[in-house]
């Protein structure tokens, strides 16, 4: 069973990846719509993407994809975020990492390297490679990247000490499940009255389950539509799960409803 996920080797989404990959077989991409193509196309059999960082928020092109692309959601794992600077020595003038790590060491860089420049790439491991070509770039990542040239210049430079990412393994649709205790929907609702955000959580509310994540994006259609991404903690098992996913239906007849299915959760630390 081959699992794709952010490249190249090194990257806390490969770490994440290993928890789902009990046979090691792990390919790489380079943008979290490449994985999630990769998996709705049957090139691989799971993605692994990081969705939601408790110091930077959601990782929007993660959901974005969802909505591209028809997937299943078969497994969530959330792991602590503990990021090091990495350089060949102390000389740079750039520190090149994906966006949400430099995002979530902002305040340590600022206070240790004032007017350092920054450049965003498209993984944190391919910050790595760079500081490793080139004295004069430094890199943020997990500390088993350094080594073969590469110094451990500081450890825990996120700037909370509790960080930690949500990842969600992806699937082919097909292998959507009932069973777990957390169900994932996306809502276009193609509507605008007063109350809709309102009915549309009553549906859940009214059946004592609770919400654990909602995020609105821009649907792309008009300014101020919206898509709803919305996790629930119940499974689609549960009578109440199926009777919240009819109303909210019901509430999107104008436009459509996808659940990605329902998952356990679990936290690896490593
Ligand atoms: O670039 C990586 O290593 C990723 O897997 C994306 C990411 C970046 C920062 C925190 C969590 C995930």
């Amino acid at each position: 069973m081959t699992t794709i996920t952010l490249g190249p080797s090194g990257t806390y989404s490969h770490r994440a990846a290993r928890a789902v990959a009990d046979d090691g077989d792990i390919d790489f991409a380079e943008s979290m719509t490449a994985i999630v193509e990769a998996v709705a196309e049957g090139t691989a059999d799971r993605g692994v993407v990081p969705v939601e960082n408790s110091i930077e928020g959601s990782v929007t092109e993660s959901l974005d994809a969802f909505t591209e692309y028809d997937v299943a959601v078969v497994r969530e794992i959330i792991t602590p975020i503990r990021h090091a600077l990495l350089a060949q020595d102390d000389s740079f003038s750039l520190v090149a990492s994906h966006a949400q790590a430099l995002a979530q060491c902002r305040g340590w860089l600022e206070e240790h390297y004032p007017g350092v420049d920054v450049e965003a790439v498209a993984s944190t491991a391919r910050g790595v490679e760079r500081a490793r070509e080139n004295p004069d770039v430094a890199a943020i990542g997990h500390p088993d990247n350094a080594g073969d040239g590469l110094d451990l210049l500081a450890e825990d430079i996120q700037d909370q000490s509790s960080n930690a990412t949500r990842f969600v393994a992806v699937a082919p649709a097909s292998e959507r499940k009932e069973g777990g205790g957390k169900t994932s929907f996306i809502i276009y609702p193609n509507a605008d009255y007063p109350g809709l955000l309102l009915e549309l959580l009553e549906a859940f509310a009214d059946r004592d389950i609770n919400l654990t994540r909602i995020e609105s994006r821009p649907s792309g259609e008009r300014l101020g539509d919206y898509v709803f991404h919305l996790d629930a903690a119940a499974g689609l098992y549960e009578e109440r799960c199926q009777a919240a996913l009819a109303d909210i239906e019901e509430l999107a007849e104008n436009g459509w409803v996808r659940h990605l299915g329902s998952y356990d959760t679990e936290t690896v630390i490593d």
